[in-house]
Parts: C-alpha cells; structure tokens; sequence
C-alpha cells in the first residue's frame, strides 16, 4: 500500500474522479475526509469505507465549509497531510454567443466560484495542517486547461486558471508544501453537472456518448474510466516519489495534445509494417 498512514482530504470525493480517487486512496492505506455538497454522496461513501472516511457536507464556494472539512480531518485522523482540490462544474461547451446577456454574469460567477475560488479557498484553509505536515496539494485541471473545445469560454478559462493558480501556489508555498496539477481529459463514470444559471444543473455528463466520440480522437485509443485515472494521484501524494515534483501539471488526457494535424494515428503506422503474424516475441492473446 503506497498511502499507508497518509490522510488526504478530498474536494468533491462524493462522486465521479472524486469518488475513485476516495476508493484508491483507501485501498492504499490512506484515510480521506471528503468535502462534498451531496449527502446521498456522502452516505454513500461512509457505507463503504466506515472509519477510513470522515465527510463533511459543504459547498467548496464558501470558506468555512473548507475550514469544517479541515477541522473534521484533523480531530478524526490527527492530521492532513495532502489536499486533492477536485469539485467542478462544466458549462457543456456553451459558445459566449449562445449564452444570454441577462445570464453571462451569473454564469461566469457560478463556474469561477466553484472551479477557481474553490480552490483556491480550499487551499487556503489547508495551509496551517499542510503547513505542520511539509505536505502536498493537488489540483484537478482538465484538457480544457490546455486545449480548445473541452469545453466553452467560461469552462475553459476556469481551467487556465488553475493552471496559473498551480504554479503561483508552488513558488509562494515550497519548500514546505508541494503543488501540483492532474488534466484528465474525458472521462467515463463521471456524473459532471452543468451550471445552474444555465439551466443545466440537472445534466450529467453521462448522457453523452463520450466514449465513443473520444475512443476517434485519442492517440490511446479509447476514454478512461475515472478509476484508470487515480493512479497519478496515488503517485503525486506519495512522499517518497515525488521529491522533485512540484509546480508540474501531468497532461493525463489520452494525448489529446499530440492527436495529429487531421485526425489520431489510428495504429495503421505499425500495423502495416509489423504484420501481426510476424512480430517476433509476441505473446499470444
Ligand atoms: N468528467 C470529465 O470528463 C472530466 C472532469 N474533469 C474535472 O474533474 C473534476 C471532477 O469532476 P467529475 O468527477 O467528472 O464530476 P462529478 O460531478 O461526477 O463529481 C463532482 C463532485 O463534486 C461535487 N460538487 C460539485 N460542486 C460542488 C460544490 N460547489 N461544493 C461541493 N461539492 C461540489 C459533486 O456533488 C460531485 O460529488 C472536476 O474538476 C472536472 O472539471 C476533468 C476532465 C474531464
Ligand atoms: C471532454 C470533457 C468533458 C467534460 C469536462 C472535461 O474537462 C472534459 O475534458
């Protein structure tokens, strides 16, 4: 187990990333308060993990619901030793044209005051606990924080954002307290919300066919599952791995960044030159 005796605190762990990286972290010996605005969520995840979980329902906008989650991880687990900054909202690629005047203002505010302010108070309310650990943080980004059409203006600029906040974050908190951020692209068994003031709080994510748009585009061929996609935060909380890592953004997207000028490679480049009867070594399936 490569957490063992760690304790994390995880934002909107009650569903989604959040949910499996809640479930990996514990698998590896870690124990996770959770800071979630889902109480269903949150029952749920105490039913399954009992003791190694402590959640607390809040609303990663406002600063005291950080501080509760905060005070919670430390009187159950003694301490905090790494934030994993995750909640969000999508807007479902609204284009700035398509989104009504009277409604922008309101919009912008929302999608900031979750997937930015969030954060950033998030932060905030760890530093005394991380502070006294020498821990970690670790931010959930997005392709959108690299890349066009993840989303529209207000969701992709909420993500660039965080990118800055990422590195800002690194310079002023080391050598104390590592920074670091994780942009997924696409994923499956997520539950991702749209904005309310877009009416589209009640959306999930799963009503789209994402697998198969992404499984077209993507240099790896296929979408990952939020559970495929903990495995870098086991490695970015992990104290002994990552001496080094600090202000350091993983591109964790299914290389959307190298898919091509027209379309992915789609495998034909060694297909074609490595018969698949001939390839020396091969193990059979
Ligand atoms: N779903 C996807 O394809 C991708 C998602 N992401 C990012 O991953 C992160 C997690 O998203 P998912 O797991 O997909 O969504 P999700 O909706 O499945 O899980 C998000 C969790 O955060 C909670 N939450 C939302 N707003 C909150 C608030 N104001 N206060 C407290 N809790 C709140 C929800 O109740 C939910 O439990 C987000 O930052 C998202 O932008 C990044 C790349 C792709
Ligand atoms: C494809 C996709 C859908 C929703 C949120 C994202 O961050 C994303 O990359």
């Amino acid at each position: 187990m490569q957490l063992k005796g760690e304790v994390a605190l995880v934002t909107g762990g009650a569903a989604g990333l959040g949910r499996a990286i809640v479930d990996r972290f514990v698998s590896e010996g870690a124990s996770v308060a959770v800071l979630d605005r889902s109480p269903a969520g949150l029952a749920e995840l105490k039913e399954a993990h009992g003791d190694a979980v402590a959640v607390v329902e809040g609303d990663v906008r406002f600063l005291d619901s950080h501080r509760e989650a905060v005070a919670k991880c430390v009187e159950t687990f003694g301490k905090l030793d790494t934030l994993i900054g995750n909640a969000g909202v999508w807007d479902y690629s609204t284009a700035l044209v398509d989104i009504p005047d009277d409604t922008l203002s309101e919009a912008f505010d929302e999608m900031f005051s979750v997937n930015v302010k969030g954060y950033l108070l998030g932060a905030k309310a760890c530093l005394p606990a991380l502070y006294a650990s020498k821990g970690s943080m670790t931010f959930t980004i997005s392709n959108a924080g690299f890349y066009t059409s993840g989303g529209g203006a207000l969701y992709t600029g909420s993500k660039h954002a965080v990118v800055g906040i990422v590195k800002q974050l690194a310079y002023e908190l080391g050598p104390h307290i590592r920074v670091n951020g994780i942009a997924p692209g696409g994923l499956g068994g997520s539950d991702l919300r749209g904005l309310k003031a877009l009416n589209l709080q009640d959306t999930s994510i799963s009503s789209i066919p994402l697998a198969d748009m992404l499984s077209q585009v993507l240099p790896t061929g296929q979408m990952a599952t939020a559970t495929e996609s903990t495995g870098a935060y086991v490695l970015f909380a992990t104290r002994a791995e990552t001496v080094p890592l600090t202000g350091s953004i993983l591109n964790y997207d299914g290389g959307l960044g190298v898919r091509g000028f027209t379309e992915a490679n789609r495998g034909s480049l060694l297909d074609d030159h490595f018969a698949p009867n001939e390839v020396v070594g091969r193990v059979a399936p």
